[in-house]
């Protein structure tokens, strides 16, 4: 009796648990949006997504082909409209964005971004999100660059050096320049004192790697679970916070990093103000050598995030936000939050390490398979870099052909697709055909399918050709939107000119000392669920002209 019971219960809720998720695997087909049948009604199209590690290039392409621009899949419990349709892409990346101002949720963290304390800028959405962006914004400024640079040139400057020593010998350049933007941030976001290039390996490589190529969501069981059963998120978040306890999280050691280093600039912040007033007064009274050193004026990530404040215009621009998305009130903190800092540099080394380093890897790629583009940029460089203290950033900024090499290196190679995401806030129809996003869909822009297509690049456009650039060429499309390789809209990606500098100045050290061929081993295979790169891109580096030193102090100012 006791079990006939409990049985009928177990059978009962079976049957409704069963029927809501199939109920939810059926979703497009009722709503009459093409696409492929879920290969489960749990986890939905999950498996065939991830099955190469590629989604966007593989997966995606072949949906498109079956089912035109638009269509529609489960990635888990998401209910996911793939497109390449400029028109709806335009009203949601820009003209509609106030209904679309939150970004697909990164399954290896699920988080709550209206409450979680560690939200950052890439996580959050809505009011949080508009703040952390107004605050933070000014410290990806190009005066901040300017400062920053210095670091980067020390870096990238001892990787080359270093390279010099294998000369002529099959190099991955790929674990190169990934130990290369590593230490970049390491040193600008984390506070750390000088270049660990060629030491040992970075530790935190292996945490980058482990967080952008994870195994298949299908084949990790939490994951999984937290992907089938996405809109249930606000509960399962406790069960993750648990199993977190226990397991730890990949960012855990950096923030516990981080925490001495906030509290250690702060202290120096407060005695550097004091040793400022002090100086100040004593250049009133006559003592003009009393102004601070050059070098007290170097900021990090830490120091600028410790000092933002929301001016007025922010506030009112936080404020009309506020009314344009149709907010709660809320009471807005002017300053970030220690948590807050500790968010924004963990997420600058998710957003900025990885990205940059597959960018360089690309791109070191591309030069290799094509040397006659790589012979035109050497001449470039020449023309432009005749001793070290040539390579700083306004120089390298005005170098066109580098310009154009990295952009089409991105446009053949867009690595990091997989962030061009929103999830639709608020009801509306997008685009010409008048598509109903409802809210809680997810739209992805399929941006494999943009970059490569014929009708907007023409008939050359899976052909890596720089030259296409050039503005008096006419080439180009007349789209803004047919490029998307840093995102598009209001929520574009903020790193996007710190991401550039750094690949500059890292080409113009490499290049001018070294030819970079190609051999038996090079190839660009694209793998990663989140970043999707290549893990190896194997080269040869032939010796051209020795790097003069004629101005070597002026890099360490
Ligand atoms: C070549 C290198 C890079 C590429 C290709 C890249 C690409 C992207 C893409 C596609 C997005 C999503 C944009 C969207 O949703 O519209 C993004 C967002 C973001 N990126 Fe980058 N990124 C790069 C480098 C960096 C660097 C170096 C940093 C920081 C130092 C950075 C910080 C961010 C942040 C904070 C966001 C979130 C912006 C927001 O949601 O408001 N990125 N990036």
């Amino acid at each position: 009796m006791f079990l006939e019971f409990f049985g009928g219960i177990f059978a009962v809720l079976f049957v409704i648990v069963y029927g809501y998720f199939w109920h939810r695997s059926r979703f497009f087909t009722r709503r009459g949006i093409p696409g492929p049948k879920p290969t489960s009604v749990f986890n939905g199209n999950l498996r065939e997504l991830q099955v190469n590690r590629t989604p966007f290039n593989s997966a995606m392409l072949k949906w498109e082909k079956q089912y035109g621009k638009t269509f529609g899949y489960l990635e888990g419990g998401q209910k996911v409209v793939c497109t390449s349709d400029l028109g709806i892409l335009h009203d949601v990346f820009g003209r509609k964005f106030e209904n679309f101002h939150s970004r697909k949720p990164i399954h290896v963290f699920p988080f709550d971004p209206d409450t979680d304390e560690r939200v950052n800028v890439f996580t959050s959405r809505g009011l949080r999100w508009k703040r952390l962006r107004a605050l933070t914004s000014p410290s990806f400024g190009i005066p901040k660059l300017r400062n920053m640079q210095w670091t980067m040139l020390d870096t990238t400057k001892k990787v080359v050096e270093l390279l010099e020593d294998l000369e002529g010998q099959e190099i991955n350049m790929a674990k190169w320049l990934l130990e290369s933007s590593t230490d970049v941030i390491d040193r600008i976001a984390f506070g750390k004192p000088e270049c660990g290039v060629g030491k040992e390996q970075n530790p935190v490589t292996k945490i980058i790697r482990a967080f952008f190529d994870p195994a298949p969501f299908y084949e990790n069981p939490i994951i999984n679970f937290y992907s089938s059963t996405f809109e249930f998120q606000h509960w399962t978040i406790y069960f993750h916070k648990i199993l977190l306890k226990f397991k730890g999280s990949p960012l855990t050691q950096l923030a516990a990093q981080l925490i001495q280093t906030i509290e250690e600039k702060r202290e120096k912040q407060v005695k550097k103000q004091e040793k400022k007033k002090l100086a100040e007064k004593q250049f009133e009274e006559g003592e003009t050598s009393a102004l601070l050193k050059k070098d007290d004026e170097y900021e990090d990530f830490v120091d600028l995030f410790l000092n933002c404040e929301a001016s007025e215009e922010d506030l009112k621009s936080i404020e009309k936000t506020q009314e344009r998305y149709g907010l709660a009130k809320a009471k807005i903190e002017k300053r970030l939050s220690d948590q807050e800092i500790i968010s924004m540099c963990s997420v600058l080394m998710l957003a900025g390490v990885d990205t940059t380093a597959t960018a360089m890897s690309c791109l070191c790629y591309n030069l290799a398979a094509h040397p006659d583009a790589q012979r035109t940029l050497h001449a470039e460089i020449d023309d432009f870099i005749h001793s070290e203290a040539d390579i700083h950033m306004d120089n390298v900024n005005n170098m066109k052909y580098l310009d154009w090499c990295i952009k089409e290196s991105m446009r053949v190679l867009p690595f990091a697709a997989g962030a061009n995401s929103r999830i639709c806030m608020k009801t509306c129809e997008v685009g010409e055909q008048k598509l109903k996003m409802e809210a809680g869909m997810t739209i992805v822009a399929n941006v494999w399918s943009i970059h490569l297509d014929k009708k907007l690049w023409g008939e050359d456009a899976e052909q890596f050709i720089p030259e296409r650039w050039d503005p008096d060429a006419d080439r180009l499309p007349k789209d803004p939107y047919a490029y998307q390789p840093f995102g598009l809209g209001p929520r574009q990606c903020m790193g996007m000119k710190f991401g550039l500098l750094e690949i500059k100045l890292m080409y113009c050290h490499l290049l001018k000392r070294f030819e970079i061929c190609r051999n038996e081993k090079t190839k660009c295979d694209m793998a990663g669920i989140i970043v999707c790169g290549p893990h190896d891109v194997y080269v040869t580096l032939k010796r051209r002209t020795p790097m003069t030193y004629t101005d070597k102090n002026k890099l360490l100012l």
